[in-house]
C-alpha cells in the first residue's frame, strides 16, 4: 500500500450501529508492554496509513507541562507507575479528538485498565475497529526503557517494576477482554522496528479484504 492518500476500505466511515452517524470516528487502540514500541510503530501508521495518532501518555505529560491545575497529580501518578484517573485521561482524548479534522485514530497506550475501557465505552462511545498488541518479553522491555534516555520521570528502576506489574494485572485483562471479542492484532514485537512494522503493514492491509 502507498501513501497517505490510498486508503484502506475499512477506514472508509461507515454506520457500525444505529447509534453511530456516518461520519463516526474509527478508533484503533495499541497496546503493549511499557517499551515494546508502540509509540514507534504509531509514527510509521501516521507516515502510511494517515491516522492521527494521540498517545494518552503524551496527552498527560502535556498537562504536566501547561502546569495544568491537575498537573502535579498526573505527575505524581506518573512517578509511581500508576493509571491516572479515567475521566481525566478520556476528556483528553475526547477533546484531541473532537479538535482533529481526521476521523482516524490510533490510540496508543489506552485503555490501561478496565476502568479506561468502561470510561472511554461511556463518555466517548466508540468501539474500536481492532486492538493492535505489541507482545515483547519482559526483560527487552526493561532493556529498551532504561536505554531510552528521554528524561522521563518513570524510566528508572525504582518504577519500571510498578509500570510492569500494572501492564500484567490490569493491562493485559483488557487485551483479553478484546481477544474475547475476536479485536485483538498481535504483532511480534521483539523483532527491528522495520520488521515489526512488516508485521503491521500486513495486519492493516489483511484488514482491508
Ligand atoms: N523494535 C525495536 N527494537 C529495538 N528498540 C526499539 C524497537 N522499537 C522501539 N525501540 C526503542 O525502545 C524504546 C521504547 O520504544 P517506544 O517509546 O516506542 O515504546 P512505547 O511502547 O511507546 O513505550 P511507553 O509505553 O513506555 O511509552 C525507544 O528508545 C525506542 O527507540
Ligand atoms: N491510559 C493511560 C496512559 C498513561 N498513563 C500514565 O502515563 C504513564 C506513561 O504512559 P506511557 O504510555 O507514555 O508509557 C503511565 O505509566 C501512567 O502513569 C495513564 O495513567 N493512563
Amino acid at each position: 500500500m502507498s501513501a497517505s492518500t490510498d486508503y484502506p476500505s475499512f477506514l472508509t466511515p461507515k454506520v457500525a450501529n444505529e447509534n453511530q452517524s456516518h461520519d463516526a470516528a474509527i478508533v484503533v487502540f495499541v497496546l503493549g508492554g511499557p517499551g515494546s514500541g508502540k509509540g514507534t510503530q504509531c509514527q510509521k501508521i501516521v507516515e502510511h496509513f494517515g491516522f492521527t495518532h494521540l498517545g494518552a501518555g503524551d496527552l498527560l505529560q502535556a498537562e504536566i507541562d501547561s502546569g495544568s491545575e491537575n498537573g502535579a497529580m498526573i505527575e505524581n501518578f506518573k512517578k509511581e507507575g500508576k493509571i491516572v484517573p479515567s475521566e481525566i485521561t478520556v476528556r483528553l482524548l475526547q477533546q484531541a479528538m473532537q479538535q482533529s479534522e481526521n476521523k482516524k485514530f490510533i490510540i496508543d497506550g489506552f485503555p490501561r485498565n478496565e476502568e479506561n475501557r468502561a470510561a472511554f465505552e461511556n463518555i466517548v462511545g466508540i468501539e474500536p475497529e481492532f486492538v493492535l498488541f505489541f507482545e515483547c518479553p519482559e526483560e527487552v522491555l526493561t532493556k529498551r526503557i532504561l536505554n531510552r534516555n528521554q528524561g522521563r520521570v518513570d524510566d528508572n528502576v525504582h518504577t519500571i517494576p510498578k509500570r510492569l506489574k500494572v501492564y500484567f494485572e490490569q493491562t493485559l485483562p483488557v487485551i483479553d477482554h478484546y481477544s474475547s471479542k475476536g479485536k485483538v492484532q498481535k504483532v511480534d514485537a521483539h523483532r527491528s522496528v522495520d520488521e515489526v512494522f512488516e508485521g503491521v503493514k500486513s495486519i492493516f492491509c489483511r484488514l482491508t479484504k
